[in-house]
C-alpha cells in the first residue's frame, strides 16, 4: 500500500569524534561521551547497546539536535546537526522521526489527532493531512482504534501510534529510544516486526538504543556497544555475536545466547582451578550449524583431550546460524585445547572450574 510519496531513502549518520561533558553539581566536569566515532550506513537497523548511564540517550538525542556535542560533529544526510539553527534545524528534525519508551502521546488527542500533529506543525493543508493519516494508520495496523484516545489503548497499540506519528513527515531516519522496554515479550516481537517491515519497505535508517541484547539480535544488522561514554565494540551483529571482543559485550551476550550451564555445574563453578576443581568449563562459539562436530572429535584425536558437553544450541542471527556450546575438559590441558579451537576459527571463553 506504500505510495510514491511514502517512499523515503535512508540517510547516513556519522558521529565524528563526539564528546559531551556536563558540569557536575559540586563543580568539575563529567564526560558522558568521550571521542565517539561511528558510521551508521543508510538503510540499516543499527543498535546501540549499553548499561544505564553509559551515554546511549545522549548519543541518540544528538541525531535530532536535542543534545549538542561539546566537541566533534554529528552528520545526518550530509548536515552537521550541532551547527544547524532555525529553519535548517527544523528541516533536519523533519527528516528524523523518534519513538520513545513511554510513547509520549498527547492524552487529550485521539490516535488520528496524535498522528496528525507533526503534519499540522509542518503546515500541511488539512485536506492532505486526512489521507496521509489514513495511510499511516493502515501501515501500523490501527484501523479499528483510529478514534480512540491513548488511555484506551494497550502498550503495543500506543507504540504503533508513536511509530505512525514518527513516520508522518516521511523521515529518512527513525530513532528508537528503548521503544520496547515497557512492553511484554510477545508485544515486543510484534513491534520489532513492524519496525523491520518499515525499514524494508521505506528503506529508512533505524538507529535504536537498548539495554537488551535480545532486541539487537532480533532486529539489528549492526551493533555498537557503549560503555562509560565510549564505544568499545562495533560491527555487524552476527560478527559481534560470534566473536565478541570486549568483556562488556560478553556480559550482554551471556544473557541471550539461550545456553546456560546446568544448575549442578553452575552452583559449583569457581573462578580458579584447585581444591579438587580440575575441569575447565568453557563456552565455544561457532558460525554455521555443524562447525563444532569435527573439532571436538579432533581435540580427542590430535591432542588426546576428552571433552564433556554440558549444553548447546544453534540459533539464527541476521538469517545466519550461530552456535554456542558449553563444555568441560581437563583444566591442565585447557590453554592448549583453547588455542587449538581458536586456530580452527572457534571462539572460546573460560567460564570457570569445577570438580
Ligand atoms: N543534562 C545533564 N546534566 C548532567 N549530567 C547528565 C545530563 N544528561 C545526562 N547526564 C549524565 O550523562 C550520563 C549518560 O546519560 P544517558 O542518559 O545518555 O545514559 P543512558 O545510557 O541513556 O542511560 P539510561 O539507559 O539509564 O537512560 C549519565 O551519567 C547521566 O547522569
Amino acid at each position: 500500500m506504500s505510495t510514491d510519496e511514502e517512499k523515503a531513502q535512508g540517510a547516513a549518520i556519522r558521529f565524528e569524534a563526539v564528546s559531551k561533558s556536563y558540569t557536575k553539581p559540586g563543580g568539575g566536569r563529567f564526560d558522558a561521551l568521550s571521542d565517539v566515532s561511528l558510521e551508521v550506513e543508510p538503510g540499516t537497523i543499527t543498535g546501540i547497546i549499553g548499561r544505564s548511564g553509559a551515554g546511549k540517550s545522549t548519543l541518540l538525542r544528538m541525531v535530532n539536535g536535542l543534545e549538542v556535542p561539546s566537541s566533534g560533529r554529528v552528520v545526518v544526510a550530509g548536515h552537521d546537526v550541532g551547527a544547524a539553527r532555525g529553519a535548517d534545524l527544523r528541516g533536519i528534525r523533519r527528516e528524523v522521526g523518534m519513538i520513545f519508551q513511554h510513547f509520549n502521546l498527547l492524552a487529550s488527542r485521539s490516535v488520528r489527532e496524535n498522528i496528525a500533529l507533526p503534519l499540522e506543525v509542518a503546515g500541511m493543508p488539512k485536506a492532505r493531512i486526512t489521507p496521509r493519516v489514513d495511510e499511516l494508520i493502515e501501515r501500523v495496523g490501527l484501523g479499528v482504534q483510529a478514534d480512540r484516545y491513548p488511555a484506551e489503548l494497550s502498550g503495543g497499540q500506543k507504540q504503533r501510534v508513536g511509530i505512525a506519528r514518527a513516520l508522518a513527515t516521511n523521515p529518512k531516519v527513525l530513532l528508537s529510544d528503548e521503544a520496547t522496554s515497557a512492553l511484554d515479550p510477545e508485544t515486543t516481537q510484534t513491534v520489532l516486526q513492524l519496525l523491520r517491515d518499515i525499514n524494508r519497505d521505506l528503506g529508512l535508517t533505524v538507529l535504536l538504543i537498548t539495554h537488551e541484547m535480545a532486541v539487537v539480535r532480533d532486529i539489528a544488522s549492526h551493533v555498537a556497544v557503549i560503555d562509560a561514554g565510549k564505544i568499545v565494540e562495533a560491527g555487524e551483529t552476527y560478527d559481534v555475536f560470534v566473536r565478541p571482543g570486549h568483556p562488556t559485550t560478553r556480559s550482554f551476550l551471556s544473557g541471550v545466547t539461550g545456553v546456560t550451564l546446568p544448575e549442578f555445574v553452575a552452583s559449583r563453578l569457581q573462578s580458579a582451578p584447585g581444591d579438587g576443581a580440575d575441569q575447565e568449563v568453557i563456552r565455544v562459539t561457532f558460525a554455521g550449524t555443524h562447525a563444532t562436530d569435527p573439532m571436538l572429535a579432533l581435540l580427542g584425536r590430535d591432542l588426546g583431550v576428552s571433552v564433556n558437553i554440558l549444553a548447546g544450541a544453534v540459533e539464527e542471527i541476521s538469517g545466519r546460524p550461530f552456535g554456542n556450546l558449553l563444555v568441560s575438559l581437563p583444566a591442565g590441558r585447557g590453554a592448549e585445547a583453547r588455542a587449538y579451537l581458536e586456530r580452527h576459527n572457534l571462539f572460546t571463553e573460560v567460564l570457570g572450574y569445577v570438580g
